[in-house]
């Protein structure tokens, strides 16, 4: 699978993965690794900012992971640039996952406090990547601050339904200049072969790995699923028809001879 490249990296796996809910550190680490993903991200408020022995930065200790800490838990721009910097100081990163949802029903991002918490972070150096409602204007808007990838919902974090967004989706994708990447509300390894297809730049799961009741062979099959779909959107899928069309002639052998 050829490489994606975002801001100074390059990534052999396009799947992307968290790490909240596990039921062990173990178990993630055992899943995450069989997953192969290379960008993982952790939310800011779990880790021991002052513990260098902290559970999770412990079993996230691994060469081909790559930290990518989140703001989950943070209600406004201010707090999102807050915590950003902490992440900096105490990870030694300066990506960061932009996640502001301040209602915790949904946990819908809010779009007018992203758009100003990203521009100040990219001003300060940040890579920043936005997790956003898949609303293309949006997407565009953030694109002309100077985020590195777009993050568009498939469905609310932890939903599991999968791409209900699809059509939304196609738009960002089509329009993008910034690599496009589903995160949220991906239930199944289909879904995310499916956000593959359509020409996702990656997916991010979290949830559906790690509550399935072998994290480890759901790992796998994400891993197999994504690059499934990747593969398939490479090789151009063969159009949708209205109607019918035989694959082979129905009637030429009552002609012959
Ligand atoms: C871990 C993380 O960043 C989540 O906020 C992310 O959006 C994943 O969502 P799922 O748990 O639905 O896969």
């Amino acid at each position: 699978m050829e490489k994606l490249k975002i801001a100074d990296k390059e990534f052999s796996s396009r799947l992307f993965t968290g790490t909240g809910k596990f039921s062990s550190s173990q178990l993630m680490r055992d899943a995450l690794l069989i997953s192969e993903s290379e960008l993982i991200t952790v939310a800011l408020k779990r880790v021991d900012v002052n513990n260098e022995n902290d559970d999770i930065l412990k079993h996230l200790d691994h060469p081909r992971i790559n930290l990518l800490p989140n703001t989950s838990g943070v209600r406004d721009a201010k707090e999102a640039i807050f915590a950003a910097q902490l992440a900096r100081e105490a990870l030694e990163t300066n990506w960061i996952k932009l996640e502001i949802h301040p209602d915790p029903k949904y946990l819908l991002p809010d779009p007018i406090e992203t758009i100003k918490a990203a521009s100040e972070l990219v001003k300060q150096g940040f890579v920043v990547m936005p997790y956003i409602h898949a609303d293309p204007v949006l997407c565009k808007r953030l694109e002309e601050v100077g985020v590195q990838c777009v993050m568009p919902l498939g469905a609310p974090i932890g939903s599991n339904k999968g791409l209900k967004t699809l059509e939304f989706l196609e738009i960002i994708i089509d329009q993008s200049n910034v690599p496009v990447i589903v995160d949220a509300g991906i239930g199944s390894p289909s879904h995310a072969a499916q956000a593959m297809e359509i020409g996702a730049d990656a997916v991010l799961v979290n949830t559906a790995i790690a509550v399935s009741q072998q994290p480890i062979t759901m790992a796998k099959a994400f891993k197999m699923a994504v690059e499934a779909g990747r593969m398939a959107y490479n090789s151009k899928l063969a159009p949708v028809r209205q109607y019918a069309e035989a694959s082979s002639p129905l009637t030429s052998f009552l002609t012959q001879g």
